[in-house]
């Protein structure tokens, strides 16, 4: 690919832009601050996401998008899923035409109840072709410490999809593709709500019993969820669907399983927040919307909805864990 603008300088998009220069994608990082540009361009460093990570020479940085931008084949959107589409509405006059826009964040947009293309396509008018996405099990800490994994870059135009899959797959990050790109946006930003109730349960002092059984409960609800919505179901049984949700519930670098701990221990959602050091933990901003996007499609989803009482202060954790435990019993 000639070259890749990455807008976001947090964990992923620093990650995401590392991974890209390695693969040998000319790379360049838009930071929203320019002191975060400046430790990027000159010292290679970005010390407040990934202090401990020596970032590739090649990687160019700025904190004008309008220079990120300039000649850009495809545009990577590395911000917190409610910040889209203020910034997208900001960058929209400048994206380059034709451009493929790739989406990394992992939420559902409050109030419209749509996913990140959908938000995408709707801000920028490109058609859903023009759209990909980048979900799998990622922790960003791993992937900055070159630690392998495997992600899948889904967009509803197969070649589109191979061309961001080459411009970012390097010795140890390895993409597949998929055309289901509803079943990759749900699988992560659902993923994210279960790892909350994980936390929880660990904050609450259950074992491994108690994680398997909200892991593969929480699958079986975002498969109902996706599917009711148009996904594949395998997508759900491979890397952007069971992957993630194996990694980011059992890991204990995931932001929101941390978060879910914080509230298990008795934190309130502010205090959580502070204990999270100000970083995103993308579930409990779009818990909200998943629960009213499975109401309105008539999909049982009791995890979310449980999670979103719990981040609502409706309920204590403790309460709403037994209130799971004792739901009706049914098949299975
Ligand atoms: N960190 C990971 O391991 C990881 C992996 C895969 C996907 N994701 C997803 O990627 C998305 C971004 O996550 P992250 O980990 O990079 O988050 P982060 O909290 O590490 O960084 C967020 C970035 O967005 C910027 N930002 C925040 N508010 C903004 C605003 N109003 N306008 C412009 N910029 C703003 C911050 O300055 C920062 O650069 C999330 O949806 C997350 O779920 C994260
Ligand atoms: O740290 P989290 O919980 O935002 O999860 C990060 C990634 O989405 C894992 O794939």
């Amino acid at each position: 690919m000639r070259r890749v603008a990455v807008l976001g300088a947090g964990s992923w998009g620093t990650t995401f832009a590392k991974v890209l220069a390695d693969a040998g994608t000319p790379v360049t990082l838009w930071a929203r601050r320019a002191e975060v540009a400046e430790a990027v361009a000159r010292e290679h460093r970005n010390p407040e996401y990934l202090p401990d990570v020596t970032l590739p020479a090649e990687l160019a940085a700025t904190a004008d998008a309008d220079e990120a931008l300039a000649g850009a084949e495809a545009v990577v959107l590395a911000l917190p899923a409610q910040r889209l589409r203020e910034n997208l509405e900001h960058w929209r006059p400048h994206l380059p035409e034709g451009v493929t826009l790739v989406s990394l964040a992992k939420g559902v947009e409050r109030g419209t109840l749509l996913r990140m293309s959908e938000v995408i396509c709707q801000v920028t008018d490109a058609g859903a072709d023009r759209v990909a996405v980048v979900s799998g099990p990622n922790l960003a800490g791993e992937i900055a410490a070159e630690q392998p994994t495997a992600t899948v870059v889904a967009c509803r135009d197969h070649d589109r999809a191979v061309a961001v899959q080459h411009a970012c797959s390097t010795g140890y990050f390895k993409p597949y593709t998929n055309t289901d790109v509803v079943g990759c946006e749900l699988g992560g930003a659902c993923k994210n709500v279960i790892a909350l109730a994980c936390g929880t349960a660990v904050g609450l002092g259950y074992g491994d019993n108690t994680m398997a059984s909200l892991i593969t409960r929480g699958l079986a609800e975002i498969s109902r969820l996706a599917v009711a919505l148009g996904a594949e179901p395998l997508t759900l049984a491979g890397l952007a669907g069971m992957g993630d949700l194996v990694a980011t519930c059992s890991s204990p670098l995931s932001r929101n399983r941390r978060f879910g701990e914080a509230l298990g221990r008795g934190m309130s959602v502010a205090e959580a927040e502070e204990a999270n050091h100000g970083q995103v933990a993308e579930g409990v901003k779009s818990c909200d919307a998943i629960s009213e996007l499975a109401r309105r499609h008539g999909v049982d989803t009791p995890i979310v909805d449980a999670v979103r009482r719990v981040c609502d202060g409706e309920v204590s954790a403790k309460e709403v864990g037994d209130e799971l435990i004792n739901r009706e019993l049914k098949v299975e």
